[in-house]
């Protein structure tokens, strides 16, 4: 007999627990972070990071002559860099059309159903390496050198462009049948947009969160940062060690993780988040621009660093990406295919949610041993910075920030789903990120 109405499980539940201190915390992130870029980038100049005379202002507001001249604080509204921004996410968006990919599977929805995804990333990244190696060839340096030129134009662009993200999916959360967030579905506007009331917004077979999550974010992040490396070749006559070894560990990171582009599938982000500012802005600008910033510091400020530097530091970014990829990959092949033969020998607790946890391997050693792998690497991309400024280490000190609070609703996700079984889980692996310490 069907289950009366009363007995049906709502779809959309109303969310009653609020994370990131809730409304007071959402409008802070929305006001709040932006600010922060800008304070970042435009407070980073060749006289200095911070530079003094930026700071004199601080003594004498009424001295904006240096606010003009120094920061080209009027740049923020840069016509040309507005129009190149979207030029490039439109190429974006067709590139993801029209370069072929086979279609997969995202994970069961509490709805029961299956959305699929085109797997195309890789292709589309090699796409545009391409097409700027022949912009290189045609025009030399001038296309890669338009972007450090009007970089704080195209921040602007992307902050915009993920505030009007925010908003589109917003709005069309509220259309009929929409499958929403469990936790973005408070009735309070601005906790909700922040965090993301749909969960999986779509036009058409076009997933929003799923093509900003891995495209425009993380291809800029890698443009900026050869074009920061074109910018000091043309500074200095030559690229120095500090900045060849930033561009070659995020770029690898950035290529890693469009390659292992199933991957996203099965994180919090695509499974259980919502879309909306925290996600629209974090990939746009965030990911987009402030991941960057090691690079741009680099192009401002070089740093010459020792053998013994340059071979501890790469040291530390390869023992940190051996951790976070094989990880990564023994949890998503165990949980596509347990019987797979590189899995089949890890041992696991089956729960009654459904979902098998793995308590040996790297998942025995730590119940998020993949973020210990990046965080190692985050270090690596700092370090090369030198130690004469704290500017760069902005980075490490928010990725720890992120990581620490991300295993706390990773923990709080899985000890509602697992209940009594993930209780003993965490008895069999207590260590959450780093093994023996935390
Ligand atoms: N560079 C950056 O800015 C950022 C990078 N990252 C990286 O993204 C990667 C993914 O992180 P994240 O999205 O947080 O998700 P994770 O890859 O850490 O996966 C967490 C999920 O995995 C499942 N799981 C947990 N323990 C086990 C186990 N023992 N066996 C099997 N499955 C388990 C649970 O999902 P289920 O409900 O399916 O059981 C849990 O919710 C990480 O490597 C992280 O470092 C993350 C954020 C930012
Ligand atoms: C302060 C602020 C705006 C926070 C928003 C958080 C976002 C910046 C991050 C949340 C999860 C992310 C992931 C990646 C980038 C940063 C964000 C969006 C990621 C795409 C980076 C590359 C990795 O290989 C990944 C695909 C595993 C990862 C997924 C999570």
């Amino acid at each position: 007999m069907a289950p009366s109405n009363d007995e049906k499980p709502v779809l959309n539940p109303k969310t009653t627990e609020f994370e990131f201190l809730g409304p007071i915390g959402a409008l802070l992130m929305v006001t709040v972070l932006p600010i922060l870029v800008y304070i970042l980038f435009l407070g980073c100049q060749p006289d200095g990071c911070p530079s003094p005379t930026l700071l004199s202002l601080l003594t004498n507001p009424t001295n904006v002559v240096p606010l003009l001249t120094v920061s080209n604080i009027l740049s923020i509204f840069d016509l040309k860099a507005f129009v190149a921004y979207l030029s490039y996410l439109a190429y974006l968006v067709l590139a993801f059309h029209l370069v072929p990919g086979r279609w997969i599977d995202g994970t069961q929805l509490r709805n029961g159903t299956r959305l699929k995804y085109k797997e195309n990333g890789f292709s589309c990244m090699l796409l545009t390496l391409a097409i700027l190696e022949v912009l290189s060839l045609s025009y030399g340096s001038d296309p890669l050198l338009f972007i450090s030129d009007h970089f704080i134009g195209l921040v602007t662009a992307s902050i915009i462009v993920s505030l009007a993200a925010s908003f589109y999916v917003y709005y069309e959360s509220f259309r009929k049948g929409k499958l929403l967030s469990l936790g973005g579905n408070s009735g309070i506007f601005i906790y909700d947009f922040m965090i993301g009331r749909e969960l999986n917004p779509r036009i058409g077979s076009f997933d929003i969160k799923y093509f900003v999550e891995l495209r425009p974010g993380i291809t800029s992040w890698t443009i900026i940062n050869i074009a920061m490396t074109v910018k000091q070749y043309k500074e200095l006559g030559y690229v120095t060690a500090a900045m060849y070894m930033v561009l070659v560990f995020q770029g690898w990171y950035a290529i890693d993780s469009i390659y292992n582009e199933p991957a996203v599938l099965t994180t919090m982000d695509i499974t259980s988040d919502g879309f909306g500012f925290m996600l629209s802005f974090g990939n746009f600008t965030w990911v987009g621009f402030l991941y960057a910033l090691q690079a741009r510091y680099l192009s401002l400020h070089p740093v010459h660093l020792s053998w013994l530097q340059i071979l501890f530091i790469a040291g530390l970014n390869a023992t940190g990406y051996y951790i976070f990829r094989s990880s990564n990959n023994e949890k998503n092949i165990f949980r596509n295919n347990p019987d797979d033969s590189r899995v089949k020998h890890l041992k696991y607790i089956k729960t009654k949610a459904g979902p098998r946890l793995i308590v040996s391997g790297w998942w025995g050693k730590a119940r998020h041993i993949n973020y210990l792998g990046d965080w190692l690497m985050a270090w690596a991309w700092c370090l090369p910075c030198g130690f004469d400024n704290l500017f760069p280490y902005f980075y490490i000190i928010y990725f720890t920030v992120l990581l620490v609070h991300r295993e706390l609703r990773d923990e709080e996700k899985c000890s509602k789903k697992y209940g009594k079984d993930w209780i003993t889980y965490c008895r069999m692996v207590k260590w959450r990120i780093i093994p023996g310490i935390y």
